[in-house]
């Protein structure tokens, strides 16, 4: 199939990715969800996870409702100029079909026993007091892509509450979703929880992509 490079919206959202070779669709009308196992090799996922200890910080949240707990894991913006973190992302940007100048930097989290990230939308909530300071340039956004980079003991699933889809953490498996409906709403079906480690540490990378360039 003819490759489709744009922003991932539109009539053609994932379209691009359906015509890839073992993709897995999610059955579901309400959510446009794809897995794609064995996206990485050990290799490439070990190096990534050293990258994120080396310089991990607390995560963050837009819109705070106030609950510390919500998102308990740490994160790490991963550096483009390195050369493993710049071939992976311009692998999952080619893999959606998405130009890359859409990807916001790919980022990682680490979850330690008893942590994990609530249940939240990737989008940023239009009436939420942050919408104005994440989306100005960019836009809302997109497609996540999230690249588990290894396996915990226990735990750790990543669960689709609306469409009651659990995925487990399978090392250099890829979860693909589109945070819109057709007409370029948010789709609030996308909700899903990063669920708690039970033992181990469970490491992985997110990309996401907006409807406008990231600025470099
Ligand atoms: O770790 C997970 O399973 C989910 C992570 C997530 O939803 C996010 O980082 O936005
Ligand atoms: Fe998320």
């Amino acid at each position: 199939m003819t490759a489709i490079i744009s922003n991932g919206t539109g009539p053609d959202a994932g379209h691009h990715l359906i015509g890839q070779p073992r993709v897995q669709r999610v059955p579901s009308p309400k959510l446009s969800l794809f897995i794609r196992k064995g996206f990485s090799d050990p290799g490439e996922c070990a190096a990534i996870i050293d990258r994120i200890d080396a310089r991990r910080r607390p995560s963050t949240i837009a819109d705070s409702n106030g609950d510390p707990l919500y998102r308990t894991s740490e994160t790490c913006d991963l550096d483009r100029a390195d050369p493993v973190v710049a071939a992976l992302e311009e692998r999952i940007a080619a893999f959606l079909g998405i130009d890359p100048r859409f990807g916001e930097p790919l980022q990682g989290q680490r979850y330690a026993v008893g942590q994990e990230f609530k249940q939240h939308t990737d989008y940023f909530e239009p009436k939420g007091t942050d919408f104005d300071e994440h989306c100005a340039i960019s836009g809302q956004r997109t497609w996540t892509a999230m690249l588990y980079l290894n396996e915990p003991e226990a735990g750790g699933a990543t669960r689709f509450l609306t469409v009651g889809k659990l995925v487990q953490p399978e090392t250099g498996k890829l979860l693909c979703w589109n945070n819109q409906r057709a007409d370029g709403t948010p789709n609030p079906a996308t909700l899903h929880h990063g669920m708690k480690v039970r033992a181990g540490t469970k490491y992985v990378v997110t990309k996401w992509f907006r409807e406008r360039p990231w600025p470099v």
